[in-house]
């Protein structure tokens, strides 16, 4: 772990709690759904690739939204979601790994799982298309090493997105043979979002490379200036499903995907 920066009380909770949790049982083996092709197919379709976040909560969010995870899932891809992703973190994020099975169950696109993996046997408790490692958090003494951690999850047919903040991080997911990764808007020392991280992070990432932004992306302009800034796709969690539980989740996703944006996709090059 990077001392220089602190992270967060929540964020510091939210690690002891990983620590704490054990693995599943046996070794799962999951046929994905592929999610650069999901991309590929939104994309050729017109719409933005966006992976829509089923988030009952957060630590930075007012609230908790406790209407049916897999109802708000099918209005997610009725509003043209390419992917989705579901918080399985039961302290605090109100996740769960059998929410994200009865959502894969419930639609065809590909589901990332949203946790903070620290240790191989964390990835053995529910099928998903898409893991997600935090580069940052697996720099700490006694979690796994990122390479290590990310060929296990490829060994069990996961693809794996790997989340980083920083041009540094970018590198070390390189180094570890990411193929997919992610730009944490949202500093997790502040818990504070810049759309600007993105953008000055992109330019280091290999065209080869999907690229997805995440975090902080609440308007159509906001849409448009990580497209422009290079992100294959983009994670919206909040401004898709706030905690109100009056919004209406197939328009706030379509307003997003439906966005116009003259950016060059870099998938089809
Ligand atoms: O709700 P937002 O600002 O649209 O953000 C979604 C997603 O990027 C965010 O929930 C997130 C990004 N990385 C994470 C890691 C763990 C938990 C949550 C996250």
């Amino acid at each position: 772990m990077d001392d220089s920066e602190e992270i967060a009380p929540a964020v510091q909770s939210i690690l002891d709690a990983a620590r704490e949790r054990g693995g599943g049982g046996d070794r799962i083996s999951v046929t994905p759904r592929s999610l650069p092709d999901a991309f590929d197919a939104t994309a050729a379709d017109g719409r933005t690739p966006v992976i829509a976040e089923i988030k009952p909560t957060s630590p930075t969010a007012d609230g908790e939204r406790t209407d049916d995870p897999v109802d708000l899932a099918r209005q997610m891809v009725a509003g043209g979601a390419a992917a989705l992703s579901v918080l399985t973190e039961p302290e605090h994020f109100g996740g769960s790994a059998a929410t994200l099975e009865r959502v894969r169950d419930a639609v065809d696109v590909p589901v990332l799982r949203k946790d903070f993996i620290l240790h191989e046997e964390q990835l053995d408790v529910v099928e998903a298309d898409v893991v997600l490692l935090i580069v940052r958090f697996l720099e700490a003494d006694g979690t796994d090493d990122l390479a290590d951690l990310l060929a296990a999850a490829c060994e069990r047919g996961f693809q794996v997105l790997v989340e980083t903040h920083t041009a540094a991080e970018v590198e070390k997911a390189l180094d570890a043979g990411a193929d997919i990764i992610g730009v944490n808007n949202r500093d997790l020392a502040e818990l504070e979002v810049d759309l600007g991280t993105f953008e000055s992070v992109a330019p280091d990432v290999p065209e080869s490379v999907t690229l997805i932004a995440e975090s902080g992306i609440q308007t159509e302009e906001d849409v448009t200036r990580m497209r422009r800034a290079g992100a294959d796709a983009l994670l919206v969690g909040s401004a898709i499903m706030d905690h109100g539980e009056t919004t209406d989740v197939t328009a706030n996703t379509r307003r997003l995907t439906q966005t116009e944006t003259d950016a060059a996709t870099t998938t089809d090059t």
